[in-house]
């Protein structure tokens, strides 16, 4: 039995390990304890990798991954995973979305608490110190205080949940929500990002990415209230790390409590060194309860992935599989098989693929131009492309991808055709599915035909003259291949022959029937 590699990069439960290592098609390796040189060495034969945030999935691990289809980042943020160069490489990313909300929530309940009562430095004096100072320990109370909680998924919601139970006037800033998802929680919802600087406290649970990361800076720290709190457990940079030090050490900012830092491990960081920060060595998603549940997921979906049978979580794939409806699946198929079988007749460089449908399929066009890219390029990259990365090949190769519905009605229900341009012209080939799943070809280069879309084949475009028929049968018999069926089609120019062969044609062959006079262009392609 032919096993798949399963590498673990990171220290995840061992949960998930006794998953991978009790699966009899896995070969699981474990090397969240080797360095990242010898990681390097060992990615190289992964099928799937299995990572949290201490491995920053880049171009250095890519380039040593080269036997790498998948990679499951075992949490909710990927900003430490190159999502372009995986899409690239045809490498699908996956995260795990859910299964740490809670122990993140509840970290930034506790980094909260332990802001307004100075928790860890009343905690140190008592503990480490042996001083019983009563007086040196005021906090302050989160009941009544103003709380700005920047980002409202998962988890953003779930702190703004908590907080209202400790009876704090809530308010969320999150433009890609509906407004409801808040107020209907009873949490008030504002577009304008100065309301949340004028609150007390300030959480922020937002992805990485352009747009978030330095969101609070120097100028938005400087509108803020004197001795305003600021938490972050989400993503270190989110707040800018020099204005959060300097308006620290200020006083501007009473306290902050920070699970996450742009470099990390961060123990040489200078925010560890001010008297007014709580700190965590990102340990949002760390509780036992979160970690079981995250190993055993990333296992299962590591395996599912390896043996290609689904993507849960899929973060880079062109098309969400699940807004399919079942009556696309077949023009899927098809579409990349047409396109398949058209490259093959064009057999020079293409330049540019257009799609255009009739029909309901035509809301489809973009998941049937990616398909119609894998097919076409499949030609020239075979098992390389596949649909995460179809579309940058063919940026890279300059193929211009097109698609648009077609007005014109042909009396089918539903069809998609594709044309491809080449060098010498524009090639087309059009389909249809009869009774949900019935495939067939009905067009190519302008000749009407019916056939599947399956098996070996040559198409033959000739001078509509009598004899060709017994010419090619003969010299397909005196080189021993049988006609398993034989589709002609007669236009104006000439007609087409699709002659469905068992064996394969070889170049001789080939020629020989080339060499006809009838014969006008002689290709062979297989499905
Ligand atoms: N410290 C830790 O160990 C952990 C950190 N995290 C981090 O917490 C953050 C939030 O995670 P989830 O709630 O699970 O993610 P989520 O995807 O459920 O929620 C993110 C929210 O941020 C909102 N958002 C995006 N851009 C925004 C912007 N410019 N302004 C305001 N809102 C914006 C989105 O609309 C979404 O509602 C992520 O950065 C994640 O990586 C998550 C788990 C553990
Ligand atoms: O456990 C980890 O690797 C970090 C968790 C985290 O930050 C996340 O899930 O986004």
């Amino acid at each position: 039995m032919s096993k798949h590699t399963i590498v673990v990069c990171d220290h995840i439960h061992d949960a998930g390990l006794q998953i991978l290592q009790n699966t009899e098609d896995v070969n699981y390796v474990y090397a969240a304890d080797v360095d990242k040189t010898e990681l390097l060495n060992i990615i190289k034969d992964a099928q799937v990798a299995i990572t949290r945030s201490s491995t920053d999935v880049d171009e250095k691990f890519l380039n040593a991954a080269v036997n790498l289809k998948a990679v499951i980042r075992a949490g909710v943020g990927y900003d430490n995973v190159d999502m372009e160069g995986c899409s690239k490489r045809g490498i699908i990313a996956m995260n795990v979305p859910t299964a740490n909300t809670i122990a993140a929530v509840e970290l930034t309940m506790t980094h909260m608490l332990s802001c307004m009562r100075k928790f860890p430095y009343a905690h140190n004096q008592l503990k480490i110190d042996r001083v019983w100072k009563r007086e040196d320990w005021y906090g302050n109370e989160l009941y009544g205080k103003k709380l700005g909680v920047i980002g409202f998924g998962n988890i953003g919601h779930r702190v703004a949940l908590r907080a209202k139970s400790f009876e704090m006037d809530v308010l969320t800033y999150d433009p890609y929500i509906p407004s409801t998802k808040a107020t209907d929680l009873g949490i008030k919802y504002t577009t304008n990002f100065e309301d949340i600087l004028s609150c007390d406290i300030i959480t922020i649970h937002t992805p990485k990415n352009k747009e978030t990361i330095n969101m609070i800076g120097f100028e938005e720290i400087a509108r803020m209230k004197d001795g305003v709190v600021l938490i972050n457990c989400a993503r270190g940079g989110l707040y800018n790390e020099d204005a959060l030090y300097e308006n620290l050490k200020s006083g501007k900012v009473a306290m902050a409590g920070i699970d996450v830092f742009i470099k990390e491990p961060a123990i040489d960081h200078p925010l560890l060194d001010l008297p007014n920060v709580t700190v965590t060595a990102h340990l949002g998603a760390n509780t036992k309860e979160s970690q079981r549940e995250i190993s055993v997921q990333a296992a299962n979906n590591a395996i599912e992935s390896a043996r290609g049978i689904s993507y849960p979580n899929a973060l880079n794939l062109p098309i969400d599989e699940s807004k399919i409806p079942h009556f696309v699946k077949p023009y899927i198929e098809l579409t990349q098989k047409m396109a398949f079988l058209l490259a093959q007749l064009s057999k020079s460089e293409i330049r540019s693929i257009n799609i255009t449908a009739e029909g309901e399929i035509s809301e489809y066009l973009d998941s049937l131009q990616t398909f119609a890219t894998v097919g076409v390029l499949a030609v020239s990259c075979g098992d390389e492309v596949n649909y995460v990365n179809a579309n940058f090949i063919a940026k890279e190769k300059g193929i211009d991808l097109t698609n648009s519905e077609f007005s014109n009605h042909s009396g089918y229900q539903n069809k998609v055709s594709i044309n491809i341009t080449t060098p010498t012209g524009v090639k087309t080939i059009s389909g249809t599915v009869f009774n949900e799943d019935v495939q067939r070809i009905v067009e190519i280069n302008g000749f009407p035909l019916d056939i599947e879309p399956k098996g070996k084949m040559i198409i033959m475009r000739n001078h509509d003259v009598p004899g060709v028929i017994g010419e090619v049968g003969k010299i397909l018999g005196n080189n021993n291949i049988n006609i398993a069926d034989f589709r002609l089609s007669r236009g104006k120019d000439g007609a087409l022959a699709v002659i469905l062969i068992d064996e394969k044609a070889c170049s001789d062959v080939l020629k020989k029937l080339d060499s006809l006079e009838a014969a006008i262009a002689v290709a062979y392609a297989e499905i």
